[in-house]
């Protein structure tokens, strides 16, 4: 079965997680494809579908949004995880609690009728120099660093786990 790994990225940073995702389901014996969303017109061919994006102001970035709107019905019967990269790895003292609870914010601007088996908010990359004025006050004032969080055993990890549902189906 192929597996489409799809990603919507702003900064880069999501394709790395996308790509990593990728290199789990391979090692455990799945073939996968990692595509940018807004080039995949031939959905048809894939038989489980891992789509993430960079999370903007808690929500999917458009490219990944319209790819799920578009294909709803192709996706419906087919297995599909959802993946958003965004901060809350960033976040410090009190405010680390905002992290999770991020999670169910964002799958509420897809769709209410797509079908998914599990969701994963990871942490990204954040840089100053991606925010406006702004926004890198309000990061600021929410004890926020910069830097690379990404959790790469919590990425591998999941990609064992969406091996092992795909390979036992
Ligand atoms: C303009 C802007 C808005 C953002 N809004 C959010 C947000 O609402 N929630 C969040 O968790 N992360 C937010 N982030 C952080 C990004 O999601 C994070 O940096 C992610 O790693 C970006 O992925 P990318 O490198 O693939 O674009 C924002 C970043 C930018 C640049």
């Amino acid at each position: 079965m192929y597996v489409l790994v799809g990603y919507a990225t702003a900064h880069g940073s999501t394709r790395g997680v996308a790509e990593r995702l990728a290199a789990g389901l391979g090692r455990a014996g799945l073939q996968t494809d990692v595509r940018p969303l807004d080039v995949v017109d031939d959905a048809d061919a894939y038989g489980a579908f891992v789509l993430g994006s960079a999370v903007h102001n808690q929500s999917w970035l458009d490219p990944a949004k319209e790819f799920v709107s578009d294909n709803l019905e192709l996706l419906g019967p087919r297995p599909v995880w959802l993946f958003s990269v965004g901060m809350p790895g960033a976040l410090r003292g009190p405010w680390k609690r905002l992290g999770p609870m991020e999670a169910p914010v964002v799958v509420r601007s897809l769709p209410a009728d797509l079908s998914y088996r599990d969701h994963r908010l990871f942490s990204g990359v954040i840089r100053a120099s991606q925010l406006p004025l702004g926004g890198r006050i309000r990061f600021r004032l929410l004890g926020g660093r910069y830097g690379d969080f990404r959790d790469w055993d919590a990425i591998d990890s999941w990609a064992a786990e969406i091996a092992g549902e795909l390979l036992r189906t």
